[in-house]
C-alpha cells in the first residue's frame, strides 16, 4: 500500500524511537494502515463501545464522570457533551509551550498508542491526527501541569482541543486559533465522540515523546563524549593503554567496551614510540569508559522500555478487541517512563561532570603537562593580558553544576491529588522535562570541552609535541571540521557565538561519530 518509502505507516509494525524522531524533527509523512485487520480492529472497537452504550452498560468516562467523579452517572441526554467537557476543564496548563518538534513527537506517540486498537476510538480521530502531522498543524501545549499518572491529562487536552478546532496551534510558522489553521489547511474540526477525548488524554504520550527525544540526544552524547575524551587524552599526553581491548574483555559490559574501543581507535595514531606523561591518568581520563559506558549500557534497556510504552495501549478503560469487554485499569500510570527519564538524566549529568573534570585538567598548568595556563595561545609578550579559556571553564562548571542539581529523581515526589483518586502518581513528565534540561546543559559543557580539546591539540601541534600524522584520519577530519567553527584562541574574545554554534551542531548530530 505504501507508495512513498519515506512514509511512516501506523497500525502495522511497532514504531521505533527513530521513527518518532523522523516524524517529529524531519517531518516525515505518516499514514494509517489500510490493511483489513487494522481497519476491522479499529471499527470493531468503536462498534463494541456503541453496543455497550445501547445495552446501558456502565463504562467509566463514557457514562460516568471523570476520575473521582466515577460514582456520578451521566444523564443519557448529556453523554455527547461529556468529551468536550474533559478537554475544556483540563485547559489549565502553564509554563513554556513544548517546542514544535516535541509537540509533533507527542502527537505521533499518541497516534501509535491509539492505533494499538484497545481504545475504542474512531478511524476519523486517528485520521485527524494524521492530518495534523502531515499539514504540520502543531498544538501549542504548555509543558507544565501533569502528574504523569492519570496520563498526561492536561497537556494532552491541548491535542484533543485543537483537533476539535479549539485553542491555538502553530501553522506555517504563525501562532493562530486552531479553527483558523483548520480552515487554511482545508480541514474540518473533529469533535470527539463518546470516550474519544478521554482516549486522547488518558495516557503517557507527553512523557514518552519527550523521553524518546531525550534518548536520541543521550545516544549522541555518549558517542561524542567518547570522542572528546580521546581528544583530551591527546591534549593531556595521557596513556592510551587504559583503553586496551584486553582490559575491556576482563570486565565486559558491552557499552563500556564499545566506548573504550572507540577511544582506543581514536588514539591509535599516537604510535608505538609514544610516551605518556604519567603511567596512570586521573580518573576523569582513565575511567571515561566506565562513566560514559553506563549510559551506553543502559540505552538499549531504556529503548526497550520506551518502545514498549509507545506502542502500548496506555489508556483507560480499554476495550478488549476480541471479546469487546470493557477493562478498567491503570495503564495511564507512567512509572516506567519516569524511571527511564530519571535514570537517563543521572547518567547524562555524570558525563557532563566527567567532561567538566577533564576541562579542569586541561586548563591548569599543574595538571596539563606543559600547556599554557587557561590554554591561552597568546605569544609570551602578550600573555599577561590574555586569559584563554578561563571564563569558558567557569561557564562549564556552572552548567555541570546545574545539570547535576537537576538529577533529583522526580518520581519520588509522588503526591496524592484529585480527591485522593490519584493518590500515587509517576511524575514522569517532570522527569522527562528535567532529562531534556540536563541534556541541554550537558551539551553546553560538551561545547566548552570541544573548544578546549581543539585548542590543546592546536597548541601541541604548534609546540612540536604532536605531529599531525599522530592523529588518525577520523580524528583529523573531526578536528578540521571543528576548526571551521572554533578559532585558535590567542587574543581574548567573546566565545558565546562559538559555543551556541557548537551546541546547535551537537543537537543536530552534525558530526558522524561511527
Ligand atoms: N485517569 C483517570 C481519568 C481522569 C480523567 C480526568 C480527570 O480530571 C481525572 C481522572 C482514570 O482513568 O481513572
Amino acid at each position: 500500500m505504501n507508495a512513498d518509502p519515506q512514509t511512516i505507516v501506523f497500525g502495522e509494525t511497532p514504531l521505533s524511537i527513530e521513527s518518532i524522531i523522523a516524524i517529529a524533527g524531519e517531518h516525515r509523512p505518516v499514514q494509517l494502515s489500510d490493511q483489513p485487520v487494522f481497519v476491522q480492529r479499529i471499527e470493531q472497537g468503536r462498534q463494541q463501545l456503541d453496543r455497550h452504550l445501547a445495552e446501558d452498560v456502565v463504562v467509566y468516562g463514557v457514562t460516568t464522570g471523570y476520575g473521582d467523579s466515577v460514582s456520578r452517572s451521566v444523564a443519557a441526554g448529556l453523554l455527547d457533551e461529556l468529551p468536550l467537557h474533559l478537554s475544556r476543564f483540563h485547559g489549565c496548563g502553564l509554563g513554556d509551550p513544548l517546542s514544535v518538534e516535541h509537540a509533533r513527537a507527542v502527537m505521533a506517540v499518541r497516534l501509535a498508542s491509539l492505533c494499538s486498537g484497545y481504545s475504542g476510538v474512531s478511524r476519523a480521530l486517528l485520521q485527524q491526527l494524521v492530518e495534523f502531522l502531515n499539514h504540520d498543524i502543531v498544538p501549542v501545549i504548555p509543558a507544565e501541569g501533569s502528574v504523569g499518572a492519570s496520563g498526561d491529562l492536561t497537556p494532552l487536552s491541548y491535542i484533543a482541543a485543537t483537533l476539535a478546532g479549539e485553542r491555538e496551534v502553530i501553522y506555517r510558522g504563525t501562532r493562530m486559533p486552531s479553527r483558523q489553521a483548520l480552515q487554511q489547511a482545508g480541514l474540518q474540526a473533529f469533535e470527539p465522540g463518546i470516550k474519544e477525548a478521554l482516549a486522547i488524554m488518558n495516557g503517557t504520550a507527553v512523557m514518552t515523546a519527550l523521553t524518546c527525544c531525550a534518548w536520541r540526544r543521550a545516544e549522541y552524547m555518549a558517542h561524542l563524549a567518547a570522542r572528546i575524551s580521546a581528544l583530551a587524552v591527546i591534549g593531556l599526553q595521557g596513556n592510551p593503554g587504559h583503553f586496551d581491548a584486553r582490559l575491556a574483555t576482563a570486565k565486559p559490559h558491552p557499552g563500556q567496551t564499545d566506548i573504550a574501543a572507540r577511544m582506543h581507535r581514536d588514539l591509535a595514531g599516537l604510535g608505538a614510540d609514544y610516551q605518556p606523561a604519567r603511567l596512570q591518568d586521573r580518573y576523569s581520563i582513565r575511567c571515561a569508559p566506565h562513566v560514559i559506558g553506563v549510559l551506553a549500557d543502559m540505552l538499549p534497556v531504556f529503548r526497550q522500555t520506551l518502545e514498549t510504552e509507545l506502542n502500548s495501549a496506555n489508556d483507560n478503560p480499554l476495550i478488549d478487541p476480541d471479546s469487546g469487554d470493557v477493562l478498567h485499569g491503570g495503564h495511564f500510570y507512567g512509572g516506567h517512563v519516569a524511571f527511564v527519564a530519571d535514570s537517563m538524566k543521572n547518567l547524562v549529568a555524570n558525563i557532563a561532570d566527567l567532561l567538566d573534570r577533564q576541562l579542569a585538567l586541561l586548563v591548569d598548568p599543574r595538571f596539563n603537562h606543559g600547556l599554557p595556563a587557561n590554554l591561552s595561545g597568546a605569544p609570551p609578550a602578550r600573555a599577561s593580558i590574555n586569559h584563554g579559556l578561563k571564563a569558558v571553564q567557569i561557564g562549564a562548571s556552572a552548567w555541570a553544576a546545574e545539570a547535576l542539581k537537576n538529577t533529583m529523581p522526580a518520581s519520588v515526589f509522588s503526591r496524592s491529588t484529585e480527591c485522593h483518586n490519584q493518590d500515587k502518581v509517576s511524575m514522569g513528565t517532570i522527569a522527562a522535562r528535567d532529562c531534556l534540561r540536563v541534556l541541554e546543559l550537558s551539551e553546553q559543557v560538551a561545547a566548552a570541552q570541544l573548544i578546549a580539546v581543539h585548542q590543546a591539540i592546536q597548541l601541541r601541534l604548534q609546540q612540536g609535541q604532536l605531529a599531525r600524522q599522530q592523529l588518525t584520519g577520523d580524528v583529523q577530519t573531526f578536528i578540521d571540521a571543528l576548526s571551521e567553527t572554533v578559532p585558535f584562541i590567542d587574543e581574548d574574545q567573546p566565545l558565546e557565538d562559538v559555543l551556541r554554534t557548537l551546541v546547535q551542531r551537537i543537537q543536530s548530530r552534525q558530526w558522524s561519530l561511527d
